[in-house]
């Protein structure tokens, strides 16, 4: 498999190509029978292995799950990534030929991330992804409300080969994916190791920074951290996203491929969704953790409301992403107060901005414009970076970086990384963080990193969800 910049440059000529219109996008929907979305996900087809993605939307039955790759956009870039993707995809969508797509979701479609700070050192464990992200799939299903849709994406020569070829090619496809759909096992795997790394020095950095911030006019910062886990075998990727589904109901459950790594999850953290010139998106930040005891877990939460910490925590994220839509939206909605989001390991506050999208504002502008918010970055965001950069000692790589998908209508929606990890071969890490503020406690922050951890752990077979 090439590596994520070998592929850029391998995908660079057909890029050109379709700039200058010698070859052209030709995208085929068709409705098909149900199909399992993970079943789809793990079947792809042999020469699909490591270029596969799957998302689920929270609380919705909606799905898009892309094998193969039509193209992979990895761009080298580093500054402009957001401008160089827009106008990227702009230029494919406006000569393609697109058949049979009426629905969101369906037709051409991109779906990848972005990492989270393109200026961070990098590690080899982020080698097979670039900071910018994107598949154009050459096979996607699409789920919505119950209904099933298959897509086919080409670049072709514009008097290249004859639709009808495509049309057959894509029954093929079909009646020989229909023809070995099975169920998706529980592949149990076992944990051979857990590490929480360099817990002791990650609790002495929150320390320096709390110390920082009440002597500074830094008013927060997000730090993360890792845990290693090895494996007897490679754990199977279908089972965590099976898991993750089935338990992380009210999260999107997402898994973005490359070669023989998957960085995968279910964030609860939406950062952006356009639907028409409808804009919605969420601010979540301060955390409680859950009971089961339901008196003490309406307890924490009434807590969490009520906590001078945690709300100042949230209300940086929610007076970031109003100044970052206000100049791109009209009708901004803005709650007064935030809400409870409630997962099965943890609780959030939580407040959904809403507005309508002003002309000729791409998803991708509003993504560039937002990420990253205080939920994962801190203020003011450029000092925050450096201290990140200083004080986390790891390459973040995707993990809290926005990652979702716009199709060729301008739709999309873009969440945080969190949640998550990366699988790679017989080993998995695991990443979660925590907003700092001048009254953190270190050790709380430190309980609150190990919860964040509990999504996928549970999904790898380890402690409960
Ligand atoms: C950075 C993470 O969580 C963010 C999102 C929700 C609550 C957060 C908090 O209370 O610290 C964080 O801002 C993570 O899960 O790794
Ligand atoms: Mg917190």
């Amino acid at each position: 498999m090439l590596r994520a910049e070998n592929q850029a440059i391998a995908h660079s000529n057909i890029i050109k190509q379709l700039e200058t219109k010698q070859k052209t996008l030709f995208s085929l929907t068709t409705p098909i029978d149900p199909f399992d979305p993970v079943v789809f996900y793990k079947q792809g087809t042999p020469n699909t292995e490591g270029k596969r993605f799957f998302w689920k939307s929270a609380n919705e039955d909606f799905y898009l799950v892309g094998v193969g790759a039509a193209l992979l956009f990895s761009n080298l870039a580093k500054k402009n990534r957001f401008d160089d993707i827009h106008q990227f995809w702009k230029d494919i969508v406006q000569n393609a030929e697109i058949e049979g797509s009426s629905i969101i979701g369906t037709g051409p479609l991109l779906f990848g991330g972005f990492s989270f700070d393109p200026d961070t050192g990098k590690e080899q464990e982020w080698s097979d992804f670039g900071d910018t992200f994107f598949y154009l799939p050459k096979y996607m299903l699409t789920v919505v409300n119950g209904q099933h849709f298959l897509t086919f994406n080409q670049i072709m020569d514009p008097a290249g080969e004859n639709k009808t070829s495509q049309y057959k090619h894509i029954e093929e496809y079909m009646n020989d994916l229909l023809a070995r759909q099975s169920t998706v096992a529980v592949e149990q795997v076992s944990m051979t190791s857990c590490t929480e790394i360099g817990q002791a020095e990650w609790v002495k950095a929150v320390e320096d920074i709390v110390n920082l911030l009440k002597s500074t006019d830094i008013k927060k910062v997000v730090l993360a951290r890792k845990m290693i886990i090895e494996f007897t075998k490679s754990p199977s990727i279908a089972t965590v996203l099976e898991q993750l589904r089935r338990n992380q109901p009210g999260s999107f459950a997402f898994a973005l491929e490359s070669g023989s790594s998957c960085f995968l999850g279910a964030s609860p953290e939406r950062l952006v969704k356009k639907t028409g010139e409808e804009v919605l998106s969420t601010c979540l930040a301060g955390s409680a953790p859950r009971s089961k005891d339901p008196g003490e877990d309406e307890w924490l939460g009434k807590n969490l409301l009520n906590d001078a910490k945690n709300r100042y925590e949230h209300q940086l994220v929610v007076n970031m992403i109003k100044n970052a839509l206000n100049p791109i939206c009209t009708n901004l909605i803005v709650p007064e107060e935030p809400i409870l989001m409630k997962t099965p390991a943890i609780q959030h506050l939580y407040t959904p901005i809403t507005g309508r999208a002003k002309a000729g504002q791409s998803i991708f502008k509003m993504v560039e414009r937002l990420h990253p918010t205080p939920a994962l970055g801190g203020v003011p965001t450029i000092e925050a970076l450096k201290i990140i950069r200083e004080k986390e000692k790891m390459d973040r790589g995707l993990y809290a970086g926005p990652i979702g998908w716009t199709d060729f209508r301008g739709n999309g929606e873009f969440i945080v990384g969190i949640r998550s990890g990366l699988i790679q071969n017989n080993n998995a890490i695991l990443y979660a963080g925590c907003g700092l503020v001048p009254d953190s406690n270190p050790q709380d922050e430190l309980i609150e990193t190990r919860i964040k951890f509990r999504p996928m752990l549970h999904a790898l077979g380890g402690e409960e969800k």
